[in-house]
This record gives structure tokens, C-alpha cells and sequence, in this order.
């Protein structure tokens, strides 16, 4: 390996997002070093096979740890010397926050407090962190725009992430410590969580059983493809925030801290798709008809979302454009494959 390869440290790497994210780093040439606490909130044999798949690169390794145990994060760094860090490792999940909500507070409060001293500790080149488009909250001016308000969170899922947004601007002001942090709008595509409503719709479809539809079917999101995400993320590498002094030509609509190398960008598709038309898209793509369980709208839920990508744009060049057709085909193919599913 050069002198010049970059390491890349990145929490959450069995996740859903994390494994796409360190198969993109890895071909573009990072070292990466994966980080996952392997929790049971879905299925741990996908983790175990999103890493097993990224173990297949000699660039890649990985510990499997919980982000509160400090001892083993601290550890981790230490052997890493990241020049980036993404961390992604997250209790993820708009209702299961209404059912474990202690977890919540675990593992994004006390779990991102650790990642935030170890970070302080390493000063990596760029520290990079997930936030979700649910701090919009109670927000309905769509699409959302970075400097909308994101005082009104519904879920204290949403608020442990505001708070994690809220504690890296401390410490991007305090320790000058470069830190980005992206807003994830509805990110689907194949290795996908089993929580989410794609997997839950396939699996459910292919097993002949109905789907659940909240708020009887008047809802929509900003479905993001998880390839175009975890680019835009691979080219927010280099978009570091930089210091207060160092400061060159402002950017429109830019969100950097006065008072800080820090910032927040949307990362979504820029489309605001209705959920029966997604779910006509899944129809098609596995040529049946879905039976539909019509509900009401669920606590703590919104009724849509929609990301304005022009911040994205001015910082990378690129926007995500991936079709919800498209990518849920991807889904399907891979569905179908991994879990050997024979369709007559
Ligand atoms: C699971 C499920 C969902 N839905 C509806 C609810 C939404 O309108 C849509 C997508 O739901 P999904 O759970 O896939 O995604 P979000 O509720 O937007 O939440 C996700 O995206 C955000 C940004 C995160 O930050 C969360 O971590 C992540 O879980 O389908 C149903 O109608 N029935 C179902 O059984």
C-alpha cells in the first residue's frame, strides 16, 4: 500500500449504510477500518455478511464493539490513525424509538459523546456524522431546506440526533475539529435494514401476506438510493469545513458555523414521492399485487419529506438522481438472490 493511501474509520460498518459507505471508500482506494456493535435490533447474519463481504479487501478490517464501551472505541482510534472518520453506528428507526427509547439515548447520546473525545483525541483530517432529514420534524415547508428551523422534533429519536448536531458544533468550536454532518433523507437499496418499508413490503408480498400502509397510504418521502448517498458522502470527504480564519469566497445558502469548522448538508433524492406510488413501483417490479392493510397514521411519524440538494450540489458537483423504479429493482434483484427466493 503507498505512503499516500488515506484511512478511513467507519462506525457502523455492518450497517446498511456503513457497509455501502466502506465498499465505496474501498474502491476508491482508502484503507478503511470498520467499527460495529453488532446490536440485535434486526437480523445480526446480515451484518455478519456485510462484513464478511467487505473482509473479502485486504484494505479492510474491523472491531465489533459497542460505541459506549470507551475503552474499545479509544482502542480502535489508536491502531486506525484515521485521517477521516464517518460515523454512522446509530440506534436507528422512527417508531422503534417509541417502544426502547432508552436505547436512543445510549447509544446516539452517550455513544456519539465517546466518538466525539476520541475524535478530539485523534484529530482526524475530517470527522463526518449521520444525522437523519427527522429533525425536520413538525417542518411542513417542503422541501427542506438546511437552514429551515429543527426545534420541533416528534420523536426522541429526532432529538438525539439534533443533540448529536448540537454537540459536534460544540466541539467543532471548541477543539477546531473540521465536522460534517449529513442529514440521510429515507435511504433504500439492496443489504437494506429489514425495518424499512421496502424490505418489510417485498418480504411480506413474496410470503402472500398483506403490508401494513400508514396513514391509509397519504404519506411521502424523499426515497434516497443508498449508492448515490454514500457517494455524496465519498465526495464530502473533501469538502472539509474550513476554519473561521481561513475563509475564502462564501457559498449560497451555505450552512459553516460562524464560530466553527462545521456544517450541515441534506442528502436526499429531491423528489417527494407518494407512498401508494412507491408501493405501485414494487408492484410492478415483482409483477403481483400487494394486499393492503390500510392503518392510521402512526405516532410519532411525518407525513412527508422532500430534501432541498442545492447546498450538496455547490459543494460537490453532483446530486443524487437514482429513480425510484430504478432502484427498486436493484432491491428486488438483490432480495431475490440473497435469500433464494423461487418464483414460479
Ligand atoms: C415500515 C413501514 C413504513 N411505512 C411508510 C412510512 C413512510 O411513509 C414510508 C417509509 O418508511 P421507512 O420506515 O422505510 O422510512 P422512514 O420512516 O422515513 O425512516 C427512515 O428514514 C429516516 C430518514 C430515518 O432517519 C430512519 O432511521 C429510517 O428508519 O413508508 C408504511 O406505510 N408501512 C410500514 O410497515
Amino acid at each position: 500500500m503507498s505512503h499516500e493511501t488515506r484511512r478511513a474509520l467507519v462506525t457502523g460498518s455492518a450497517g446498511f449504510i456503513g457497509y455501502h459507505l466502506c465498499k465505496e471508500l474501498l474502491d476508491a482506494g482508502f484503507e478503511v477500518i470498520g467499527f460495529d456493535g453488532m446490536t440485535d435490533y434486526y437480523d445480526v447474519n446480515l451484518k455478519r455478511r456485510r462484513h464478511q463481504n467487505l473482509l473479502q479487501n485486504p484494505a479492510f478490517r474491523a472491531t465489533e464493539a459497542r460505541l459506549e464501551d470507551l475503552d474499545a472505541l479509544r482502542e480502535t482510534f489508536e491502531d486506525a490513525r484515521p485521517d477521516i472518520v464517518i460515523h454512522l453506528a446509530a440506534q436507528a428507526g422512527v417508531r422503534y424509538s417509541l417502544e426502547n427509547p432508552r436505547s436512543y439515548v445510549e447509544t446516539n447520546i452517550l455513544g456519539t459523546f465517546n466518538l466525539l473525545e476520541c475524535a478530539k483525541e485523534a484529530a482526524p483530517q475530517h470527522l463526518l456524522m449521520a444525522s437523519t432529514s427527522s429533525v425536520y420534524g413538525a417542518n411542513t415547508d417542503m422541501p427542506f431546506v438546511e437552514t429551515h428551523m429543527t426545534d420541533t422534533p416528534l420523536t426522541l429519536y429526532a432529538a438525539t440526533k439534533k443533540s448529536n448536531e448540537n454537540m459536534a458544533h460544540a466541539y467543532a468550536h471548541l477543539w477546531g475539529l473540521p465536522i460534517t454532518m449529513f442529514r440521510f433523507f429515507t435511504v433504500y437499496g439492496p443489504y437494506g435494514r429489514p425495518d424499512l418499508a421496502l424490505f418489510k413490503f417485498a418480504k411480506a408480498a413474496l410470503e402472500g401476506r398483506p403490508i401494513d400502509v400508514y396513514n391509509h397510504g397519504n404519506m411521502s418521502r424523499d426515497f434516497t438510493y443508498v449508492s448515490d448517498l454514500v457517494k455524496a458522502v465519498r465526495l464530502l470527504i473533501d469538502a472539509a469545513p474550513e476554519p473561521v480564519d481561513a475563509r475564502t469566497t462564501p457559498i449560497e445558502g451555505d450552512t459553516l458555523s460562524p464560530v466553527g469548522p462545521h456544517r450541515v448538508v441534506n442528502i436526499g433524492n429531491g423528489q417527494n414521492v407518494p407512498l401508494m406510488d412507491f408501493i405501485s413501483e414494487i408492484e410492478r417490479s415483482l409483477s403481483m399485487e400487494i394486499e393492503k392493510n390500510f392503518m392510521d397514521m402512526q405516532m410519532g411519524d411525518v407525513p412527508g419529506t422532500w430534501a432541498n440538494s442545492d447546498l450538496l450540489e455547490r459543494l460537490t458537483g453532483y446530486r443524487p438522481d437514482t429513480p425510484v423504479s430504478e432502484g427498486i429493482d436493484r432491491f428486488i434483484e438483490w432480495y431475490l438472490d440473497y435469500y433464494d427466493v423461487k418464483r414460479s
